[in-house]
């Protein structure tokens, strides 16, 4: 090649939004990561432009995002998001002045939520002989309305006949765009087994609404076995029979409720990633490990990396570098494998380590390829 030619990469740009407490080392860690990544793979690289919108900024200046924080984010290839929510201030004022404006007016109507019991860690159902063969599922969770509406009110607060509602508002439009994603992942997936969950026994309106667009697309998809599960017997379901699960839709909060406990169940919500996801990709998808801020565990170094790094890992799938996606994941799990781990997967490694073995195995494994 002559001298003169230099091989044109590819650049993804990416808003980085690392928020509060743990989000913010993880989102570190994540950079850190697809900055090793793109370097070994070569022809994409990643531009990072970082935005400050956390609660401490809040507390100083009063605003999460400013008013034009939206139109600045749709100038990007994806979102990378870390957590927000601080003891400071109140958890509905957080997550709805800035996670729940992005994901409703970037249009991320679909949450990806996968679980996986990863190499060399343990479930604490491996006492009723569960393996990582028997637990493997995607959850699918509607991500714009349903008890996220933000419909509702207070009258006579600070009195002791206060009256507050919390509506929870579920359309044609909105159920049957989650429910034709869920059966495409279904379909898309070895077992090709979708589980719906709602409860529609008690919550007779909406959930009934569910139920019925469920079945009505269900139709359009005869090659995909289906069942119905109400949302508490789910929770026992998940327990004792995981390997009778595979993909799972259900709604905003159940899915929200639900993917925690899922996550728990493969070994620790410190490794499980989601997707916000705009599947018209008129808007960037936003991807962030499924935990919060960690309050507890903040400052200290010890925040368990994993889940970013496999949120990442979808966000490069997502963007167009398939490959690797697959050897961002693959060097995750080489790692968990040779026990280099968090204390809350049963590991005494930081942070920080567990991020230099992943970049490492990077290099090791993949290094060196044209
Ligand atoms: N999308 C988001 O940004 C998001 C998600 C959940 C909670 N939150 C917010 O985060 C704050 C704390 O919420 P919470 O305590 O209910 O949930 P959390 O997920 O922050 O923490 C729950 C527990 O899991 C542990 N944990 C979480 N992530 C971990 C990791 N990566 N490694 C090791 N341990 C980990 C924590 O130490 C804690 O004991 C609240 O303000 C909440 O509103 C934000
Ligand atoms: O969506 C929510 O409820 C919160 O942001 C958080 O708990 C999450 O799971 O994303
Ligand atoms: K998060
Ligand atoms: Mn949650």
């Amino acid at each position: 090649m002559p001298s003169n030619i230099r091989t044109v990469s590819k650049v993804h740009r990416i808003a980085s939004i690392p928020g509060d407490g743990i989000g913010v080392d993880i989102t570190v860690a994540a950079e850190r990561v697809l900055h090793v990544l793109a370097k070994t793979v070569g022809g994409f690289e990643f531009d990072f432009t970082t935005f400050d919108w956390s609660s401490e900024k809040y507390r100083e200046r009063g605003w999460y995002m400013p008013p034009d924080g939206i139109d600045q984010l749709k100038k990007f290839d994806a979102i990378y998001f870390g957590a927000v929510g601080s003891p400071d201030v109140p958890d509905h004022i957080s997550l709805w002045s800035l996670i729940l404006p992005i994901r409703k007016s970037l249009n991320q109507y679909v949450n990806v939520r996968p679980t996986r019991i990863l190499p060399g860690t343990t479930s604490p159902l491996s006492a009723l002989s569960t393996t990582s063969s028997h637990l493997d599922w995607v959850m699918i969770r509607e991500n714009s309305e349903g008890e996220y509406s933000g419909q509702g009110g207070t009258s006579h607060s600070d009195t002791s006949y206060a009256v507050a509602t919390e509506v929870s508002i579920f359309t044609y439009v909105g159920v049957s765009r989650i429910m034709r994603y869920a059966f495409e992942t279904a379909r898309s997936r070895p077992r090709k087994k979708l589980t719906m969950v709602t409860k529609s026994n008690a919550q007779r309106h909406g959930m009934v609404l569910w139920d019925k667009i469920f079945y009505e697309i269900a139709a359009e998809y005869p090659d995909v076995e289906t069942d119905k599960m109400l949302v508490d017997a789910m929770t026992v379901r998940m327990v004792l029979h995981p390997e009778s699960l595979d993909t799972i839709v259900a709604t905003n909060l159940h899915a929200d409720i639900l993917s925690d406990l899922a996550a728990a169940l493969s070994g620790s919500i410190g490794i499980a990633p989601s997707s916000n996801l705009d599947p018209t990709r008129e808007n960037p998808s936003m991807f962030e490990p499924i935990h919060g801020s960690a309050p507890d565990i903040a400052g200290k170094g010890i925040a368990n990396p994993v889940g970013a790094f496999w949120s990442a890992a979808e966000m490069v799938r997502w963007v167009g570098e398939g490959s690797a996606a697959d050897m961002l994941m693959q060097a995750v799990e080489n790692v968990t494998a040779a026990g280099v781990k968090t204390k809350d997967l049963g590991g005494d490694k930081n942070t920080e380590e567990v991020t230099t073995a992943v970049c490492e195995e990077i290099e090791l494994r993949f290094g060196g390829r044209e």
